[in-house]
């Protein structure tokens, strides 16, 4: 694990470009401020060349779009692509509603995505596999959740982050569980937002390798989370997100490397 890729995080302040959702938006720019990227959300097609060129990654979230921001998704990926921008999707509840589900795999024709971060029902979605979405939420299903994450990498050539109870990280090859995280991360609508956002800061400081950008986000974030119930056991949802922000802000590499909490199911 590049634990250290945290520090260079900070020192290289990197700015993460946004196609965000109306819901969870001041969220996402609060969250990536907070852990040391510098936030840029984006509306206006006009201006996707020149806010590509001064971003050092792009995160696509599928959260709330109109057909004229399926657009605007679609042109920063494509100019993203050619500016060699690392890219991450978020395909908010893609196995819940047919139409995002078609608009997302239209968009991954279209250009290539870096990392996919969803919950079990959006990548069982993009994999093709069964499941009983919930919204927003991953919903039940009876699949291996390694095998849809696997499966889902590989179908589009990309790394996999499956989130929920177990983050599943995956380039369709090597495959890690990490297990640092609070189920009152789940009560907190945004938290995946959030998550998404921040593998795309990590992706910024490490193109070599998305695989160990997308693990050391996704144990960054689960870890913060955990770090807040266990310094205040009774925190609940309306008091969640300032410490959790606060704890994004303070995390150091040495507390990450103390909490860690994963395994190399696949190496
Ligand atoms: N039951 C849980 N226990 C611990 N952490 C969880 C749980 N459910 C989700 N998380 C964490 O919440 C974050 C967002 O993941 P998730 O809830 O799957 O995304 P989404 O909000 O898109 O559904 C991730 O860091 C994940 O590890
Ligand atoms: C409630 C809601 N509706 C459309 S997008 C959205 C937020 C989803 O946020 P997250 O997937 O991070 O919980
Ligand atoms: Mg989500």
């Amino acid at each position: 694990m590049e634990y250290e890729l945290l520090s260079q995080l900070r020192q290289q302040n990197p700015v993460v470009l946004n196609i965000s959702n109306f819901v969870t938006v001041q969220d996402v720019a609060n969250g990536l401020n907070a852990l040391g990227a510098s936030p840029i959300m984006s509306q206006e097609i006009k201006e996707t060349a020149a806010m590509v060129d001064i971003a050092q990654a792009v995160q696509l979230n599928l959260g709330a779009f109109t057909q004229t921001e399926v657009a605007h998704l679609r042109q920063m990926g494509i100019t993203a692509n050619q500016a060699q921008r690392p890219v991450v999707l978020d395909p908010v509840a893609v196995g819940a509603i047919a139409y995002r589900l078609q608009v997302a795999q239209q968009l991954l024709q279209e250009m290539h995505v870096n990392i996919i971060r969803g919950n079990a029902g959006e990548i069982a979605a993009l994999g093709g596999f069964a499941w009983q979405s919930q919204g927003i939420d991953a919903g039940q299903g009876a699949g291996d959740l390694i095998e849809i994450a696997q499966t889902t990498a590989q179908r589009f050539h990309c790394v996999v982050i499956l989130s929920g109870a177990t983050d599943i990280v995956t380039d369709g090859q090597r495959v890690t569980e990490i297990y640092n995280g609070t189920p009152m991360l789940a009560v907190h609508v945004g938290s995946g937002d959030m998550l998404s956002s921040v593998t795309a800061a990590f992706a910024a400081v490490q193109s070599e390798d998305y695989y160990e950008a997308a693990r050391m986000a996704t144990l960054t974030f689960g870890t913060c989370g955990q770090l807040v119930m266990q310094h205040q056991p009774d925190c609940g949802p309306g008091s969640f997100l300032p410490a959790f922000l606060d704890q994004l802000y303070q995390i150091q590499v040495e507390e990450l490397q103390q909490m860690a909490d994963f395994q190399e199911v696949r190496s």
